[in-house]
C-alpha cells in the first residue's frame, strides 16, 4: 500500500464514525441552510499571482510544523497579509486538522476558505458547505473517474468551487475529462511523498489557457513563486513554508508582494 493508500484507509474509518453520528439526510439538511459559499474565482482572478495561505500543524513527510493552538488568529494573519483564499486542512491523524479548525478560522476571516482534506465521499462535500468551506479539494490519485465526476458536480451543485489536484499527466487528463477549470499541480507525490518542483512546468503547458493553474507545496519563499509564475502559475498554494517559518505573517507578506510585483510574471488571461 502507498502512502496516500493508508491515509485514505483511516479517512474512511474516521468518516463512518461522523455518518453514525450525524446520518446524511439530516447533514444535508443543516448544510442547504448554511449562508450561501462565497465567489473563490473572483477572490483567485484579482491582479497578480495569489496565494493560497495553510493552516497546517503536521504533515506525513515532516512531522510536527507548528502547535497553531489558535488557527483563527493564524487565518486573521494571512488575512491581513494578503491572502486570496485560506486553506485549512481538516484531516486529522496526519495533519493534525479538524473540522474544528475550519468553524474557527470561518468565524474569523471574511476570505473564501478551502477545505483540504481526502475527499472521497459526497458527505464531506456537504460536510465542507455547513463548515463554512467555499473550495473544496478533490485529489485524482485518490479517486476513481466515475467518483471524481460525480464529487465535482455535486461541489459545483452546492455552490462551491472544486480544486482538483494532480501530480502527472495522466491524471491531468482525467481532470480535464472530469470537467475541471481549477487544477493544482501538487509538486509532492501522494504515493511517495518526494516533492519534485518541476512537475508544474512540465504540466502546465499541457494545460487549456483557460485552465486557472494553481502551484502546490514546496514553495520556500518568493523565488519559488517568481519561478512558478513563470511556467503559467496563477496561484500559489503555500503550507509548511508559511507554519515552519517562525513569522508566518512576515512570510506571507514577501510571498504577496512578490506575487503583486510588476516584474512577476503575469498569468496570461
Ligand atoms: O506545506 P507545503 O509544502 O507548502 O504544501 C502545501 C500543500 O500543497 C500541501 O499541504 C498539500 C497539497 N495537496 C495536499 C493534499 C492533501 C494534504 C496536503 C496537501
Amino acid at each position: 500500500m502507498s502512502v496516500l493508500d493508508d491515509i485514505i484507509a483511516d479517512v474512511r474509518a474516521d468518516l463512518a464514525e461522523r455518518e453514525a453520528a450525524l446520518p446524511f439526510d439530516e447533514l444535508k439538511r443543516r448544510a442547504a441552510a448554511a449562508p450561501d459559499p462565497r465567489d473563490a474565482m473572483s477572490a483567485l482572478r484579482e491582479s497578480g499571482i495569489a496565494v493560497i495561505a495553510e493552516v497546517k500543524r503536521r504533515s506525513p513527510s515532516k512531522g510536527d510544523l507548528a502547535a497553531i493552538p489558535d488557527p483563527a488568529a493564524l487565518a486573521k494573519e494571512y488575512e491581513d497579509a494578503g491572502a486570496r483564499v485560506i486553506s485549512v486542512l481538516t484531516e486529522r491523524r496526519r495533519f493534525g486538522g479538524s473540522l474544528a479548525d475550519l468553524d474557527a478560522v470561518r468565524a474569523a476571516v471574511d476570505v473564501p476558505l478551502l477545505r483540504k482534506d481526502f475527499v472521497v465521499s459526497p458527505y464531506q462535500v456537504h460536510e465542507a458547505r455547513l463548515h463554512g468551506a467555499d473550495v473544496v479539494l478533490l485529489i485524482v490519485a485518490a479517486l476513481e473517474q466515475n467518483a471524481l465526476v460525480a464529487l465535482l458536480d455535486r461541489v459545483e451543485s452546492l455552490g462551491m468551487t472544486a480544486l482538483v489536484e494532480v501530480h502527472n499527466a495522466e491524471e491531468a487528463d482525467r481532470a480535464l475529462e472530469a470537467g475541471a477549470s481549477v487544477i493544482g499541480i501538487n509538486a509532492r507525490n501522494l504515493h511517495t511523498l518526494e516533492v519534485d518542483r518541476d512537475v508544474f512546468s512540465r504540466l502546465a503547458p499541457g494545460l487549456p489557457m483557460d485552465t486557472y493553474k494553481i502551484a502546490e507545496s514546496g514553495v520556500r519563499g518568493p523565488g519559488d513563486l517568481m519561478a512558478y509564475a513563470g511556467h503559467g502559475a496563477d496561484a500559489v498554494l503555500v503550507g509548511e513554508g508559511l507554519v515552519a517559518s517562525g513569522d508566518p505573517k512576515g512570510s506571507l507578506v514577501k510571498l504577496v508582494t512578490a506575487g503583486s510585483h510588476p516584474a512577476c510574471p503575469r498569468p496570461s488571461r
